[in-house]
């Protein structure tokens, strides 16, 4: 071997990305969906909005969601009253909310999984943060680092309006820094509060409705590293593959657009019908090279953009019932956190994995699929496999 050789050699790890850890953390204002629509159309003003109301009545009873964790509370939109508006300008008041709560979300959750992993602080190498919640330099990266007392040395990368595929991206990239540095440490953090998005209802926007009905804040955090350091580290899943598509004929069905009146959101009303009719091509791309094509013999992480996309998921593949079951909890307890919602499955998943004297931290099986949709419409597909209980 030269030395060049040996120098690349040693620079990477043995083997597959490891996450060791995941925490979460919600704000602890809670909505209940089935009191949304009274609260929603009374905050914003718009209780003469009958017709509108019931249909917004109708999305809520269909999106399934039981409760939704959300800063902006009411106190907080009086003082706001832009914010409540559907088109003011309100930028700055949303981004003086977002620029400060986002990293203090993802430091809650990132404390939660640093005290899982057992580690000091101070063994984490990179660190990667992700949100379409609001936008700034120095950004959200760096906030945190100083939040948690990372080191100041500390690798950072920044992932800002991606939308909802994102915590799929973020395992991604954590797999490549975490193969390709030997003995790196990634905390990876995911940060989403709808106090970008918030507003009042409109006829003329009804996909932003959905939106309304749908989001909730939520942050996750996993810490990644390869060849865990037995006795100190507990794997929890190793990440096989990762890959990224856009979707044929699917421009527009998702687009998200930075404003002087916030993040605005436009849906179109075929996303399920667009993610179902190319998922079995996706699945057969990702576990071709594992010899898997049987999609109920390995466990599933989808993300929950609304009950549709699950539901359609599910007939395409002939899934059996409880294959999405985390993906439902996560949607019905939490509603739809974007990037951070995939995080909360996998915890779901590995929690209940264990509560019910599974084999294995993936419902008892070796193989999973991780999926994120979003904006493009872009799908990541994240091939798992999980570790023994
Ligand atoms: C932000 C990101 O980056 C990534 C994301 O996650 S984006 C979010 C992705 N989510 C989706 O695409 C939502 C998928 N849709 C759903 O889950 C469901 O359709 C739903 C919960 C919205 C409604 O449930 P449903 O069982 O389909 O009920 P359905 O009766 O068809 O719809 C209820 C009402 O919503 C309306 N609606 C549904 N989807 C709509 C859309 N995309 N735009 C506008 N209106 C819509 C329907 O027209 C219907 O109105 P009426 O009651 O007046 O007829």
């Amino acid at each position: 071997m030269t030395t060049m050789d040996k120098i690349l050699k040693d620079q990477r790890a043995e083997g597959a990305a490891t996450v060791m850890a995941i925490g979460t953390a919600v704000p602890s204002n809670c909505v209940q969906q089935t009191t949304y629509p009274d609260y929603y159309f009374r905050i914003t003003n718009n209780e003469h909005k009958t017709e509108l109301k019931h249909k917004f009545k109708r999305i809520c009873e269909k999106s399934t969601i039981r409760k939704r964790h959300m800063l902006l509370t009411e106190e907080l939109l009086k003082q706001n009253p832009k914010i409540c508006a559907h088109e003011a300008p309100s930028l700055d008041s949303r981004q003086d909310i977002a620029v400060v709560e986002v990293p203090k979300l993802g430091k809650q959750a990132a404390v939660n999984a640093i005290r899982e992993w057992g580690r000091p602080t101070a063994d984490i190498t990179h660190l990667i943060f992700c949100t379409s919640s609001g936008i700034d330099m120095p950004g959200a990266d760096y906030r945190l680092t100083k939040l948690l007392g990372l080191r100041p040395s500390v690798k950072r990368f920044m992932i800002y309006q991606q939308g909802c595929f994102a915590g799929a991206t973020v395992l991604r990239l954590v797999k490549d820094v975490a193969e390709n540095n030997r003995a790196a440490r990634v905390l990876a953090v995911c940060s989403e509060i709808t106090a970008v998005t918030f507003r009042g209802p409109s006829d003329s926007h009804l996909d932003g409705l959905v939106g309304q009905a749908l989001f909730g804040d939520g942050a996750a955090a996993i810490i990644v590293g390869s060849d865990p350091v037995p006795g100190l580290e507990r794997p929890i899943f190793e990440i096989i593959s990762a890959a990224q598509t856009i979707l044929p004929d699917s421009d527009g069905a998702i687009d998200g657009h930075l404003r002087e009146v916030g993040l605005t959101f436009h849906l179109l009303k075929d996303v399920p019908g667009l993610v179902s009719k190319n998922i079995r091509r996706i699945l057969l791309e990702a576990f071709g090279p594992l010899g898997l094509s049987n999609w109920n013999s390995i466990f599933w992480i989808v993300h929950p953009g609304g009950p549709a996309i699950l539901d359609q998921i599910e007939m395409e593949l002939g899934l059996g019932p409880d294959k999405l079951r985390s993906s439902r909890h996560v949607l019905r307890e939490y509603g739809n956190m974007s990037s951070a919602c995939v995080f909360f499955i996998l915890d779901e998943m590995r929690k209940k994995s264990s509560q019910n004297g599974l084999e294995t931290t993936g419902e008892g099986l070796e193989w999973g699929v991780l999926f994120g949709f979003g904006p493009g419409l872009t799908v990541e597909t994240v091939a798992l496999r999980s570790v023994a209980i």
